[in-house]
């Protein structure tokens, strides 16, 4: 860089006395004048008179060169400055650019020195790998030279301590499933405390629920008295008013009419008396007076005519609001009441023990049982063995004696009467007339007691059914319940339906075939040909009953009683709407009298005997079965037409349905087996939980 500053230095210090000379040796166009004029040269003034010219054009020409040379110069110049001023900032760049590379130099180093380093640590690693590759092999070689002995030895050593830790787990195992059994144990004693406590608090629900249903009911049906009392009450009070009223009415109305009269009267007496003018004047003012007192009195009664008309029509309004009142309390109670019954169970089982009448033949003392633990009430029948004497009691407490337990939702001694009976069955019947299906069987043995239950004339189940029917309805006409009641009663005997309720029973008996049809969109059965009675008072159910009883009885012959070996079906239907609300219910109440259930082994009859033995059997066990598969919520299909019976009573057992069983036993020792089996088919039934019912 300095040789090429002094370069051009050099050519331009050349190139100014170049110039300098040039300068010198060609003077200007203006200098020559002036030169010629100061010093003129000996050639100069020799040649001048012939070249004088040509010199002149030349010098011109060679100024023009120079001047040119010296523009040319000026340029160079102007680069030459450019490039001066290029360089000294190259220079100064020079320092900064030295110092990068001395660092990229240092950098070089560096780098070169990490990876000399890094080579010696890769040789180090190579060759510590080679040794361990070494080792290893060694290793390996050692391992393989190692014998079968030592082998089974590990084998063996790893046995035992593997059989060893199964050992402990084992053991450990039997602890820990025998701490478990014993907490299973504490808890299932828990829960059996808590079952007792829960069951314990379920029963003192149940009864106070029952308690408190009753007692509402009761209050309820004592409200209606008092409150159908006062409404009565009152709708006289408002006809006497009315009357009252009436009366005052026209008695106004006659004053009125009386006083217009006299009102002329006296004003054509006016007329009269103000032509006499002056003497009457007094007269007619007390007149006037009077007149004007007679007015009041009138516009006064009309007032109280008014006022009593308002408190008239207040009255009949109350009355309606009343009797509104009345029928939502009817239909609360209705709830409550068919509540009442699904907490008593859509089926239940009442045990009635006869009266023994040949006292000598039943020595013990039968004494009822006063506490029971499952809300059942509890009789036990007991065999004492190698003797012939056998009991039944309520609770017996020998214990030399083989006892057999039964429990049912209701236990009447030998003491009860039919009308006790009924007080437990009459709510049922009250179902039937809110819409409810019902059916009512008695069953046991030929002589158990069966009919006397049901048709006993006056207080069988039959008679006092009929007689609460018409006793509600004339009841229910208070809150617009409009009802129709009809009944049939029908025989099932050999499998064959007969009509108790015609005159030509006997003449038809067994020959008729009444079919049994069934409506499955309304549920509905009907019976062809058979005698329908429209009933419209108690009254007329004891001629039904009489018919059904003579017709059975004329049936029967010595050899057969033939009332025993069928079931009887009275069936009352009852429709009822009400007019007010339009609502309308349709309830169906069967009361059944079942054949005889003791049990004839067939080997020892023949013939007809035989037959009835078997058609019996097969319906009672129908029965039994219906009800079992409809408590068992797993029947897809329920066998109602296995019999006649069960067919007949298709939509009045079942989800539909309340139904109450009675078992007739007798405590004689002679009926032990069959009393026995009564109580065992009982059970059965009494152990069946129908679903809830629901109204037709
Ligand atoms: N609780 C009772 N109180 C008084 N007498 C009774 C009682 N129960 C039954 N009896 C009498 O016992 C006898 C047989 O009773 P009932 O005819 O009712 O039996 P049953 O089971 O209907 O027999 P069957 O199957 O032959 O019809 C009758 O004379 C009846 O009056």
């Amino acid at each position: 860089m300095n040789d090429i500053t002094n370069t051009a230095l050099g050519e331009d210090s050349l190139s100014v006395s170049k110039k300098r000379k040039i300068l010198d040796a060609f003077p200007s166009s203006q200098s020559v004048p002036q030169q010629q004029q100061q010093q003129p040269s000996s050639l100069e003034k020799r040649q001048k008179p012939e070249n004088n010219n040509i010199d002149l054009k030349s010098m011109r020409d060679r100024r023009q060169q120079l001047e040119s040379v010296l523009k040319e110069k000026q340029a160079a110049k102007e680069t030459l400055r450019k490039l001066q001023s290029e360089m000294w900032s190259i220079r100064t760049q020079i320092p900064e650019l030295e110092l990068k590379l001395e660092k990229a130099m240092d950098e070089h180093r560096a780098i070169e020195r990490n990876y000399k380093m890094k080579q010696r640590d890769l040789d180090f690693l190579s060759s510590k790998k080679e040794k361990q590759i070494h080792e290893l092999q060694l290793a390996l070689e050692l391992f393989q030279q190692e014998d079968d002995y030592k082998l089974n030895q590990e084998v063996n050593r790893l046995a035992d301590k593997f059989f060893n830790e199964a050992q402990q787990k084992e053991e450990q195992r039997r602890k820990a499933k025998k701490q478990e059994t014993k907490d299973l144990e504490s808890q299932l004693v828990d829960l059996n405390e808590e079952k007792k406590v829960i069951e314990e608090s379920f029963e003192d629900q149940l009864s106070n629920l029952k308690r408190e249903g009753e007692i509402k009911i009761e209050n309820i049906k004592s409200d209606y008295h008092l409150k159908k009392q006062a409404i009565r009450l009152q709708i006289e009070n408002t006809k006497v008013e009315i009357d009252t009223t009436n009366k005052m009415i026209e008695e106004a109305q006659w004053t009125i009419s009386t006083n217009k009269d006299k009102i002329e009267k006296l004003s054509n007496e006016f007329k009269i008396a103000k032509a006499d003018s002056g003497e009457f004047e007094e007269k007619t003012k007390t007149l006037r007076f009077d007149v004007s007192s007679l007015i009041q009195i009138s516009a006064d009664r009309s007032k109280e005519y008014d006022k009593l008309k308002e408190k008239s029509e207040k009255m009949v309004e109350d009355t309606q609001t009343l009797k509104e009142k009345l029928l939502e309390e009817e239909t609360a109670r209705r709830k409550l009441h068919n509540r009442l019954q699904e907490i008593k169970g859509n089926i239940r089982v009442f045990c009635r023990i006869k009266p023994e009448l040949e006292t000598s033949s039943f020595p013990h003392k039968i004494t009822p049982l006063l506490e029971t633990t499952d809300g059942k009430e509890h009789l036990s029948i007991s065999e004492v063995p190698n003797t012939d004497q056998r009991q039944l009691q309520f609770n017996s407490n020998k214990s030399n004696i083989k006892k057999f337990n039964f429990g049912f939702d209701k236990i009447f001694g030998m003491e009860s009467s039919n009308s006790e009976i009924f007080g437990e069955i009459s709510q049922l019947v009250q179902s039937a007339l809110d819409g409810y299906n019902v059916c009512i069987f008695t069953y046991g043995q030929t002589g158990s007691g069966k009919t006397y239950t049901m048709s006993n004339p006056n207080d069988g189940m039959i008679p006092r059914s009929v007689q609460l029917i018409f006793n509600r309805i004339e009841q229910l006409k208070k809150t617009d319940w409009e009802f129709k009641v009809e009944g049939q009663f029908l025989e099932i005997y050999n499998e064959n339906i007969n009509d108790l309720m015609t005159e030509s029973y006997l003449k038809n008996l067994d020959k008729i075939k009444h079919q049994i049809k069934h409506n499955e969109i309304e549920q509905t059965t009907t019976i062809t040909d058979l005698t329908t009675i429209s009933l419209s008072n108690a009254e007329e159910v004891g001629s039904i009953l009489e018919t059904a009883n003579r017709n059975r009885m004329t049936a029967s012959t010595n050899s057969n009683n033939r009332s025993s070996r069928s079931h009887s079906v009275f069936i009352i239907s009852l429709k009822a709407c009400n007019t007010q609300t339009g609502e309308s219910t349709t309830g169906k109440l069967n009361l059944i009298d079942l054949a005889g259930s003791e049990r004839i082994s067939q080997s020892l009859v023949t013939g007809d005997r035989l037959r009835e033995t078997q058609n019996i059997n097969k319906s009672l066990s129908s029965l039994g079965d219906v009800i079992i598969s409809l408590g068992n919520k797993k029947s897809q299909h329920i066998p109602y037409r296995n019999s006649k019976l069960t067919y007949l009573l298709q939509y009045s057992l079942g989800g539909n349905s309340k139904t109450l069983m009675f078992v007739n036993v007798s405590p004689n020792v002679k009926h032990f087996n069959e009393t026995l089996n009564s109580l065992r088919f009982a059970t059965k039934v009494n152990n069946t939980h129908i679903g809830q019912a629901t109204k037709n």
